[in-house]
């Protein structure tokens, strides 16, 4: 008797175990419907305003504006499209270029004798401060604290001020250290989430870690597992960042081991593509799944033609010349690699030249389904420059129309290890530690198990 009870009691232990669990899940689900029947609400009525009054671009009643820009509310984000920004560099004006600047913003060219017009989500003009550009992206960057996967990447001519918008000077900065701020002063003291970082480049065609204890060595990247879909890049260290100030120190030290070199356009011309990813894991009651997003913020290597960057015919015996020109060709040809990707997406076509190049390898999960994706164009008013200004507006515009779908949260299970970097939905592995990287020295992590991590135009476009 007394054994049947002592068994009865433990099953009855379990099952209000099982109970317990289970309200959890529902209250879970619960409170995730309701977060999503109100965004879904928010998008109709938004919708439904905007059809009746015109369209967007037009006035909204008093005191009634469209959600902000980023927000999944806004009428063009009900298709998901990738959203497209533009700023001009500041130096000589010309009148082959004019701008009519802010939301819907408008960017006339006349090269050899044509009138093109360009039509934009949003275009800066050349005196446009870092905060003004910051602050149309600012929305899209917090959601990421509530599980959505938002890449930025900025696109141009080399010298067109993309590292200046993204990294800025130390007295001015960029998008980079703004977002990290803000996503740091939203979450508060009592921090609710759990940080992860990662940063690599691309460079000749080989992916390096910039955050590696060691110098960075060539990364291999490979799908990931049958079924689960999302890139792997073995070897990849990923840190677990305490506070803003330790985060500051290690992206400083990524800049620094990335590869700058002069050429005839630009004094200090970013040589690769530079990939930094947070990922921002909340932390979830006992028992309910948490929400895992991402933050892509992406410095593409800028589109050259090589004779412009001094980087043609290099003389015999020029080892540099030599150099910049084979940089100068790997960069063109990952760049033509997304310019193929983006024109598949665009045709919906069933297969995605993903595989082309290592930047479009990377760039998979960031240009997902659910994703959200903002390219910011940087272009040049100059009018030598004006063919390869015109060839990236057009490049532009037609990744305006690439539809990603509406922005999905990422849920992830409770007891999940290290979040992927690139990924939407590739198992977490590796060994997450807390470093303190002092400036100039490398962190000293414990980097991945090796079973890798998660990783989640030039002259004529193919679009
Ligand atoms: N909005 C701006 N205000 C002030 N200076 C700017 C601005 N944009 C660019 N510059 C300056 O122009 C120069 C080139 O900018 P930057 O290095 O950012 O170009 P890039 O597009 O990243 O070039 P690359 O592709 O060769 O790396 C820098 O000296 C930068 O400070």
């Amino acid at each position: 008797m007394h054994g049947q009870l002592a068994g009865l009691r433990a099953r009855m232990a379990s099952l209000r175990q099982g109970c317990g669990d289970l309200r959890g899940l529902v209250s879970t689900f619960t409170q995730s419907c309701q977060g999503s029947l109100s965004e879904a609400r928010g998008q109709v009525s938004w919708a439904l305003g905007a059809l009746s009054s015109g369209g967007p671009g037009t006035q909204h009643p008093e005191g009634q504006q469209g959600p902000p820009a980023g927000c999944p509310g806004r009428l063009p984000e009900l298709k998901g499209n990738i959203r497209v920004l533009c700023r001009l560099r500041p130096g000589t004006s010309s009148s082959l270029v004019s701008v009519e600047p802010g939301p819907g913003g408008t960017v006339t060219t006349c090269y050899r004798g044509r009138h093109r017009r360009f039509r934009l989500d949003w275009v800066f003009p050349p005196d446009a401060s870092q905060e003004e550009v910051f602050r149309e992206l600012e929305p899209a960057v917090l959601s990421c604290l509530r599980g959505y996967s938002v890449c930025i990447f900025t696109y141009g001519q080399t010298g067109t001020g993309k590292t200046y918008s993204m990294e800025g000077p130390p007295e001015d900065p960029g998008i980079v250290p703004r977002a990290l701020q803000s996503l740091f002063r939203e979450m508060g003291a009592g921090r609710q989430h759990r940080v992860t970082l990662s940063m690599v480049e691309i460079y000749n065609e080989a992916v390096r870690d910039l955050l590696a204890p060691g110098p960075p060595e060539r990364l291999a990247v490979r799908q990931g597992p049958e079924g689960q879909g999302g890139i792997q890049v073995a070897g990849l260290t990923h840190w677990d960042v305490p506070n803003l100030e330790t985060l500051h120190q290690m992206l400083k030290l990524g800049r620094s081991n990335r590869a700058t070199a002069a050429t005839a356009m630009n004094q200090r011309s970013s040589r690769s593509h530079a990939l930094v990813t947070l990922t921002l894991r909340a932390a979830t009651p006992p028992r309910a799944p948490g929400t895992a997003g991402t933050l892509h913020l992406v410095d593409l290597a800028g589109s050259e033609r090589a004779r412009k960057a001094g980087a043609a015919g290099p003389p015999r015996g020029d080892p540099d010349g030599a150099r910049r020109l084979r940089e100068a060709q790997t960069i063109n040809r990952s760049l033509l690699a997304l310019g193929g990707v983006m024109a598949a997406l665009r045709a919906h076509r069933p297969h995605v030249p993903f595989r082309d190049s290592q930047l479009t390898r990377l760039l998979q999960p960031a240009l997902g389904p659910g994703t959200t994706a903002v390219l910011l164009l940087q272009i040049s008013t100059r009018p030598e420059d004006l063919g390869e200004t015109v060839c990236s507006l057009k490049f532009a515009e037609r990744v305006g129309q690439v539809e990603l779908g509406p922005a999905r949260r990422r849920r992830v299970p409770r007891s999940s290890g290290t979040p992927s970097s690139l990924s939407t939905d590739t198992p977490l592995t590796g060994t997450p530690c807390t470093p303190t990287p002092s400036p100039g020295s490398p962190p000293c992590p414990s980097p991945d198990n090796g079973s890798g991590s998660a990783l989640a135009p030039g002259e004529g476009l193919p679009l």
